[in-house]
């Protein structure tokens, strides 16, 4: 029998199980592959916001990458809320020490709630350690922006950006359009290394129900990209699995409720996703 692929994540625990390592192990789940992790941070958090974060010491992230990289076959990673320099470097270390590829990283900033998941004096250490080792990394616009330090107005900053992003050494970008402001299509922008270029379509869905929408994404790419999917197939996947999880939503909480992480596997997925080259 062919070993199941394993693959781990490095974010910080949502109480209210909406985002961070509890999506992930859920879309993973879903996804059929074996998830290990790492937590970087503990919130305190529900679907109105988080009150207090509680982040481990670096010794505890490092010895928990030990634990994973002297077992375990990972296939794929990513990263979500680091919260500090140090979680970042320890991070950036370990990857490098277990030789890890198929590397996400979602430069998480800013909870829907508008709590700071990531220091402001991380950002450099973010650009400096990680996103050389990402194979993708996956902003939503506003992250796009400070990554780079430029503003996106139309689809030209936007290629700008994602210029800027490349130069700091990942291999691919895509801008998230969560936040953009077309009303009837999300548009997901890659771009590679090598000039390639995409545009991952979904219609807009109108909804409060988007908890957690970024660390889902993000997870249901690094499961493909962990079975040995092509770059453009991996997206086409997260990109169903995160239009199906808002499109069948949950109603839980009184605030950003989470999406729904069984609905791709359950619901009669429509193919609503158009990959445009
Ligand atoms: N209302 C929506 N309708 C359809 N797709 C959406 C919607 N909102 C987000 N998405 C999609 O969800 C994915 C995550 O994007 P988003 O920009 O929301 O990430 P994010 O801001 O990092 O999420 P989070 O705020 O959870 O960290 C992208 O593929 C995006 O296009
Ligand atoms: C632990 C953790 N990681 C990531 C997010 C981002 O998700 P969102 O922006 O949807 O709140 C979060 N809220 N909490």
């Amino acid at each position: 029998m062919e070993m199941m692929k394993q693959v781990l994540t490095i974010a910080g625990s949502d109480s209210g199980g909406g985002a961070g390592i509890q999506a992930d192990i859920k879309t993973f789940q879903e996804l059929g592959v074996y998830s290990t992790s790492v937590i970087t941070a503990v919130t305190a958090q529900n679907t109105q916001g988080v009150t207090d974060i509680y982040p481990m010491a670096r010794n505890a992230v490092e010895k928990q990458l030990d634990a994973i990289g002297t077992d375990f076959q990972i296939a794929a990673l990513k990263t979500g809320m680091l919260f500090q320099a140090d979680i970042i470097e320890a991070t950036a270390q370990g990857i490098k020490k277990y030789d890890w590829q198929n590397v996400v990283v979602d430069p998480v900033m800013i909870a829907k709630g508008g709590a700071s998941l990531l220091q402001k004096e991380a950002v450099s250490a973010l650009i400096k350690h990680l996103l050389p080792l990402a194979t993708i990394v996956t902003p939503n616009i506003p992250e796009a922006e400070v990554l780079s330090g430029l503003e996106i107005h139309d689809s030209i900053s936007r290629l700008r950006v994602a210029e800027r992003i490349i130069a700091t050494g990942a291999k691919a970008v895509v801008i998230k359009d969560g936040h953009g402001t077309n009303r009837f299509f999300t548009e997901d922008f890659y771009l590679d290394y090598l000039g390639d270029s995409m545009i991952i379509r979904s219609p807009r869905i109108v909804t409060n129900q988007t908890h957690g929408t970024g660390c889902t994404f993000s997870a249901a790419l690094t499961a493909e990209l962990a079975k040995g999917k092509k770059m453009g197939e991996a997206l086409y996947t997260a990109k169903q699995f995160i239009y199906a999880a808002l499109a069948h939503p949950l109603h839980i909480g009184s605030g950003h409720g989470p999406t729904n992480h069984a609905a791709y596997n359950k619901a009669a997925v429509k193919e609503v996703v158009q990959l445009v080259k």
